[in-house]
């Protein structure tokens, strides 16, 4: 495995995998300007601008056009699972879900942005100093939640159950889960046992959305890497150091969708270039696409075959 992570490893929003909370903020703040965004992010370049990383503040708030530093199948795929996740927890707490966990949450904006309905109580989980930045910084912007929001500052590698029920998080009541851009970040068995997780914290009726790629033929993690390695330099030659191969885990794992399937879930999935075609943004082309194609997969546990 090509990586430099290691057991209990941290960071915050400029470094290893904190910083690509920021990268996908930069994306959002991209596609938010454009012609037709699907989705409105707000904060997302503000939140870029403070956390500082001068290549990524200038492409997040159009400084600097992405041209050959963010492609647009990057600026699409930000638009579709950014709206997919949207979707998501609008649809079940708008049919009664009163309880949100966002796993991972990084520099995700949702708890100040979406219209919520009223009683809505939105958990955040991710890294302490993520938590504690975003809180600080949108706090120090004047933003307001538009639901009760809590945070469980934790690594999600340790006890996070512990700190989410410390945080008031009630297993009797039926939840949402999101687990959105994480999974490849977190070790095989350690993905595994977050997956268990939700689903033992779940009660009957609560639904998860997340994304589910299927294990790589051969070949293709190493186009992938090369990718990734292309991106990186091009970044760097702008004066962003950053090792983008060295942050996530490649090779095997169990997928999530049939993990969760195994698991009791029933769930819809539906792949990028399917979603990019349903929001009637322009077709990916064959090499479009980095990795293989991930699905996006939401669904409902039901418990009696659990
Ligand atoms: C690609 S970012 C995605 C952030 C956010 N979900 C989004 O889509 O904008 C990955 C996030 O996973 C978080 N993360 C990865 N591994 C983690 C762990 N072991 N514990 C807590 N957070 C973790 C990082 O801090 C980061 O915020």
């Amino acid at each position: 495995m090509t990586s430099t992570r290691y057991e209990g490893d941290d960071w915050d929003l400029a470094s290893s995998v904190g910083a690509t909370a920021t990268m996908a903020a930069m994306t959002r703040a991209i596609a938010t300007r454009t012609d037709r965004p699907l989705i409105d992010d707000p904060f997302a370049a503000l939140l870029v601008q403070a956390v500082g990383i001068d290549l990524l503040t200038r492409l997040a708030t159009g400084e600097l056009p992405p041209d050959g530093l963010v492609e647009q199948v990057a600026i699409d795929g930000a638009k579709v699972r950014t709206k997919f996740y949207d979707d998501f927890f609008l649809n079940a707490t708008s049919a009664g879900i009163t309880q949100v966990v966002i796993l991972a949450s990084g520099l995700d904006s949702r708890a100040y942005r979406l219209a919520w309905p009223s009683g809505t109580v939105v958990y955040e989980i991710d890294q302490p100093q993520v938590i504690e930045f975003k809180t600080r910084t949108l706090a120090g912007l004047g933003a307001a939640p538009t639901a009760e929001r809590r945070v469980a500052a934790v690594d999600l590698r340790d006890d996070w159950p512990a700190a989410l029920r410390t945080a008031g998080f009630d297993p009797a009541l039926p939840s949402a889960w999101s687990a959105e851009g994480l999974l490849g970040y977190l070790p095989p068995e350690a993905q595994d046992r977050l997956l268990d997780t939700i689903t033992e914290l779940s009660a009957p009726g609560s639904r998860v959305a997340t994304e589910s790629r299927p294990n790589p033929r051969p070949g293709e993690e190493e186009k992938t890497k090369k990718g990734l390695d292309g991106i990186s330099e091009r970044w760097r030659a702008h004066g962003f150091d950053t090792d983008m191969t060295r942050l996530r885990y490649f090779g095997e794992r169990n997928e999530a969708a049939p993990y969760l399937a195994d698991h009791g879930w029933a769930l819809n999935a539906i792949s990028t270039r399917d979603l990019i075609v349903a929001n009637d943004l322009s077709p990916l082309k064959d090499d479009d696409l980095r990795m293989s194609d991930l699905l996006y997969v939401s669904g409902t546990l039901d418990k009696t075959t659990n």
